[in-house]
């Protein structure tokens, strides 16, 4: 493979939050069609490198690169603008936009017509509307959902609402696709469907980066795999090697974690 395949490059990542080292020179390399794990137990430091990826935390160092370009992580709508299309833990939809309104909005900011447009209706803001509206029941029938395209984002269920957010994700087409635990919560019926889900985003070519507290779905999925500990990178690999690795055994069993 050559380095034309790196899609994010990310090197030396350290941030301290107060007394407390959240992150230690950190860095990751993810190629292109890769799905790539970040893990580690309570408190590793997953999230903090997640949101500073992703422009919700300035870090104390790092060189951030995605598909060959450098970019500062210093904004969260810098970052989506860069390519970087994230979800979050704690879902975050418009909850009383419809399913469809949802991910119109995430292709809203992939498009042209702008303000004015939107003021004068012009036909080209028409047309454009009209094709985001096409492109948005597209990725609803992608994540299985086109049928409540309709419905108020708050009244679909658990699952139906993590695969929306991943719909709205890809409609801004993303470099790369973020995913922040979107398996929590969910039981183990909506847990094969969201592997399948993830599997076939893969096979379309896109990549992605997950942090996901269930190991065996981490396991199953990813090409590649982080584990931190304390806020260090004690391991990088395929999910076989991980798994073998003394340190990470020893982290996950360590006193004073919870195992995920
Ligand atoms: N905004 C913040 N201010 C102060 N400390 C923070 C902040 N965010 C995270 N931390 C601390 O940084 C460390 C790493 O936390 P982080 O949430 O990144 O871990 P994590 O691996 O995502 O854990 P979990 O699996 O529990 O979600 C923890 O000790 C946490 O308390």
């Amino acid at each position: 493979m050559s380095n034309n395949d790196v899609i994010l490059q990310v090197a030396g990542v350290s941030k301290r939050f107060g007394g407390l080292q959240a992150l230690s020179d950190v860095g990751i390399e993810i190629r292109q069609g890769q799905v790539y794990g970040l893990i580690g137990p309570n408190g590793a430091g997953k999230t903090t490198f997640f949101n500073v990826l992703t422009g919700l935390y300035t870090p104390d160092s790092g060189s951030f690169e995605l598909a060959g370009k450098p970019y500062k992580p210093t904004a969260v709508h810098e970052v989506a603008k860069a390519g970087i299309a994230r979800t979050f833990q704690n879902i975050r939809l418009f909850a009383d936009m419809t399913a469809l309104e949802n991910v119109m909005v995430g292709r809203h900011i992939r498009t042209g017509s702008g303000l004015l447009g939107a003021v004068f209706r012009t036909k080209s803001f028409n047309r454009e509307e009209a094709e985001i509206r096409d492109r948005a029941m597209q990725l609803l029938e992608y994540v299985d959902i086109a049928k409540y395209a309709d419905y108020k984002a708050r009244t679909l269920s658990y699952g139906d609402q993590r695969r929306l957010e991943i719909a709205r994700a890809l409609a801004t087409e993303p470099k790369l696709i973020a995913l922040d635990e979107p398996a929590a919560g969910m039981n183990s019926t909506e847990k094969v469907v969201l592997r399948e889900l993830i599997d076939r985003i893969r096979n379309d070519g896109r990549t992605i980066l997950l942090i996901e507290h269930d190991v065996k779905l981490v396991m199953g999925l990813c090409d590649r795999v982080t584990v931190l500990d304390y806020g260090k990178q004690i391991a990088e690999g395929t999910p076989y090697d991980v798994q073998r690795n003394e340190k990470v055994i020893e982290a996950y069993l360590g006193a004073g974690h919870t195992a995920h």
